[in-house]
């Protein structure tokens, strides 16, 4: 068996060896819940995952690890990544199978930044291919098992695996989903409050003084529970809260990192490429027509179309540089979600040849969504007046198959969850004309779904 030991901050990078062979299998099985499978695996707490695309088309559920792939490199993390995919798809054994395996993870949102934090034991990327994968793709269910070995006798292995995965099925089949209580929360605390607004008005002046145009600034919630919350009740309450949204959960250790994003970074489906922009924010209306009204409000107003703007002028350069038939509409429109509208505008093009989804993603991370403009100097200054480490938040989050289709979301809306504790994160566009209060009152909307999911509550 390939293992890999690494310790909390350093992964190593291994090489396969050439007698790996990765084994595969699936079944189609019938209805199933996709949380209550994910539930069936609590013996392997800590190597599970969670993942349901924004039209609801796709679920992917992994449990326990066949192979981890991670890096702590701070420059070549999506090429190792990639990589090391591409060397373990080599060595697939049963090709002809429809479903092919899955590689689910994220990134950090910033490599270089190197506070400690409670994003500690994280490493820059980090990725499974887990031993049992759920798929449920137009309301067909597939198990799949995976094996990744070099032992000569691998199908002791592979029968003890096919035992352990009709145990998940017959558990999530007949395990009634009981309806979670919401957790008991103890203590909510706004970290560092006075230093986020300093910091936005000291960004606005930056963008004043020509050193970056636009600047996304962050902030974050510490919460606790009176008891340990467990994966499964989070995954079950984020659900119910913002149905518009990817959703996902990626355990790590005693982590969950989970959350309901809106925001595709890039998705590839037979060599078509898609991005969404998304960027400017308005509140919900208490009524349609004044829904509508500020929604209108929103598509005309300057200081939003700025902040979107750069993120559509960015996008499309990148689709550019690696597609071809490039279509972005001229003007935005309104993604409306429960608690927040946002101006959004689609990008689209037509990979080309030799490029792939992972070079996609390691140029669009970030956007000027999450980090700003110019990219790099707006990095900076993040880094300089945050305080604080994004760790996985505002970063991608995602899987690839084996045939190079696949989907990453940008991680916001989105919480680290430990045991008795939680840690949420938002953050809005700051570009010249943007006000602290405004961009406070910003960021208490952008929290609501996952306060919501915890039980949690915030005037404002
Ligand atoms: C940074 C966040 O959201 C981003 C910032 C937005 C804005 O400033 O208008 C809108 C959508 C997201 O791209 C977040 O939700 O934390
Ligand atoms: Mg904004």
């Amino acid at each position: 068996m390939n293992r890999k030991t690494f310790t909390s901050t350093e992964y190593a990078v291994e090489e396969l060896s050439s007698a790996v062979h990765f084994y595969t299998e699936t079944i189609e099985v019938n209805g199933l819940s996709s949380i209550a499978f994910f539930e069936a695996g609590e013996s392997y707490k800590g190597k599970r995952f969670y993942w349901q695309n924004r039209e609801k088309t796709f679920t992917l559920v992994g449990i326990g690890h066949a192979h981890v792939i991670t890096s702590s490199s701070e420059d070549s993390r999506f090429e190792e990544v990639d990589k090391q995919w591409n060397e373990l798809c080599s060595k697939i054994v049963n090709e002809e199978q429809d479903l092919q395996p899955i590689l689910f993870g994220g990134f950090s949102f910033d490599p270089a930044n190197h506070l400690s934090s409670e994003w500690d034991i994280f490493p820059s990327a980090y990725f499974a291919v887990p031993s049992f994968q759920l798929v449920i793709r137009d309301d067909r269910v597939f198990i799949s098992i995976h094996l990744v070995t070099s032992e000569l006798d691998s199908q002791h292995l592979f029968d003890h695996l096919r035992s352990e995965r009709d145990d998940l099925i017959h558990a999530a089949q007949v395990k009634e989903l009981k309806p979670y209580a919401k957790p008991l929360l103890t203590n909510l605390e706004e970290r560092f409050k006075e230093l986020y607004l300093d910091a936005v008005s000291h960004v606005t002046k930056l963008i004043h003084a020509g050193e970056a145009q636009k600047v996304v600034i962050a902030r974050s919630l510490s919460l606790t529970f009176a008891e340990d919350v467990n994966s499964p009740s989070a995954m079950y309450h984020v659900s119910k809260e913002q149905p518009e949204s990817f959703l996902f959960g990626l355990e790590l250790g005693d982590n969950l990192f989970f959350g309901a994003t809106p925001e595709r970074l890039v998705k590839v489906e037979n060599r078509r490429a898609l991005s969404t922009c998304l960027a400017g924010s308005i509140n919900r209306g208490q009524t349609a027509t004044k829904d509508q009204q500020l929604g209108n409000d929103l598509l005309q107003d300057s200081k939003n179309r700025e902040e979107h703007q750069y993120v559509v002028d960015m996008i499309t350069s990148v689709f550019k540089q690696y597609c071809d038939d490039v279509k972005v509409p001229k003007f935005p429109k309104l993604m409306k979600i429960r608690d927040i509208q946002h101006l959004f505008t689609p990008v689209e093009g037509h990979l080309q040849k030799g490029q792939g989804l992972l070079q996609l993603v390691k140029d669009l991370h970030p956007t000027p969504a999450l980090g700003g403009e110019p990219r790099a100097d707006a990095m900076a200054i993040i880094r300089m007046v945050e305080q604080m480490n994004r760790g996985y938040y505002a970063a991608p989050v995602g899987w690839i198959d084996a045939e190079g289709n696949g989907e990453f979301a940008v991680a916001i809306r989105s919480a680290l969850l430990n045991k008795q504790k939680a840690y949420l994160y938002a953050g809005g566009g700051i570009v010249a004309d943007s006000d602290p209060t405004s961009e406070y009152a910003e960021t208490l909307v952008k929290f609501r779904p996952m306060l919501r999911t915890l039980g949690g509550k915030l005037n404002g």
